[in-house]
């Protein structure tokens, strides 16, 4: 199991190194900054491969560009083109945030904190949520689309949505902002944080720089995602921090055995989620969960505190039995209840009974 410091022994580098297509040599001064940014990009895949992590971030400069003799052109597949969904997601949000961050910088950002709404209790709602229910805390998701189902509702108002979740006995919301890939979007975030729901509000955003944790705190998030597949330790561990300094909670995601060690190698997480859902293939399995919670894993998981969060293709009573009995303390579910004409009686049918009381 990984110390956090060392690279983990079960995460041996799976990832395609850059070196294969880097600029052809050339001395003008516009290749040389290109090479410079293909050495720094190959650098930060080639730390994050030693953790085991495969998806890579976009190329800085585009595809590569060859040269034969006068003609220069750029070949496909040659490491300029994302492997799969969440490498596709991770490449579109590095190019939105840049052009986010362009129009409010960070220095803009941290003025407009002061003015935020406070910050509620995230991982307290889960915990009492449990204690009154005896079933894990809910998390209920605000999603009208996904990349694995397209569109699961489409009359979708996100604020009646919320709305029916809270008076289903929700614990906390997620909402996922995202536009592109599943059609969310601040706006509905800002929404419901202003139209007076209490549950605390989780952003479902694909966190890949600080400035957008600052960004979700202004727009009136109490907790963040941060996905153990796309960010190296030391993301996480900063990220972790500024979280902490924002009174915001971070629900650390992972998938599989060796994102887990990484994530129990880390100081100070206290909520973590596995998401039964492969990101790179939607493959999904609810076995996940109990797989990652055995054994030694488990042991230091109950030991340190953390709060483990069940998610993703929860639809029945014996799905929700089946992750509690495996450990968790509470759900994240989305598809299976907002697709129902009343998301407050999708969350009766969900449980098997009613935990709005
Ligand atoms: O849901 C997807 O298709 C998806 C694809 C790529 C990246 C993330 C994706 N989903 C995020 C989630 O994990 C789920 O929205 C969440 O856990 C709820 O899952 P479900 O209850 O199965 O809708």
């Amino acid at each position: 199991m990984s110390n956090g410091n060392e690279p983990s022994l079960g995460c041996l580098p799976v990832h395609q190194s850059r070196v294969d297509s880097a600029p052809a040599a050339d001395e003008s001064p516009g290749n040389a900054l290109k090479t410079k940014e293909w050495e720094i990009g190959m650098l930060q895949d080639e730390v994050a491969a030693t953790q085991g992590i495969r998806i890579r971030r976009r190329p800085p400069s585009g595809p590569p560009l060859h040269y034969v003799g006068p003609f220069e052109f750029r070949l496909q597949n040659e490491g300029n083109t994302p492997r799969n969904i969440l490498e596709e997601i991770v490449w579109n949000k590095d190019t939105e945030v840049a052009q986010m961050k362009e129009k409010q910088p960070l220095a803009t950002l941290k003025k407009y904190l002061d003015n935020a709404p406070p910050t509620r209790d995230f991982i307290g709602a889960l915990k009492s949520a449990y204690e009154r229910t005896g079933v894990p805390g809910l998390i209920a998701e605000v999603k009208k689309a996904s990349p694995s189902r397209g569109v699961i509702r489409e009359d979708f108002d996100p604020v009646e949505i919320a709305k029916a979740y809270e008076k289903g006995g929700a614990a906390c919301l997620s909402v996922l902002t995202d536009e592109k890939y599943f059609q969310g979007s601040f706006k509905n975030l800002e929404a419901i944080r202003s139209a007076g729901v209490k549950c605390p509000l989780l952003c479902k955003e694909f966190i890949i720089e600080a400035w957008q944790i600052y960004y979700a705190r202004v727009k009136g998030a109490d907790a963040i995602l941060l996905i153990a597949a796309v960010l190296p330790d030391l993301d996480l561990r900063y990220m972790t921090k500024i979280c902490k300094m924002l009174g915001l909670a971070a629900l650390v995601e992972v998938h599989d055995e060796c994102e887990m060690d990484r994530v129990l190698g880390i100081e100070g997480i206290e909520l973590v989620g596995i998401n039964n859902r492969n990101l790179e293939t939607f493959e999904v399995d609810i076995a996940n969960t109990k797989n990652l919670l055995e054994g030694e894993r488990g042991r230091i998981i109950h030991e340190k505190g953390i709060l483990v969060v069940g998610e993703s293709g929860l639809f029945t009573p014996a799905d929700i039995a089946y992750v509690q009995d495996a450990g968790v303390k509470a759900v994240l579910v989305g598809e299976s209840i907002v697709k129902q004409s009343d998301p407050a009686k999708g969350i009766s049918g969900l449980f098997g009974k009613d935990i709005s009381l």
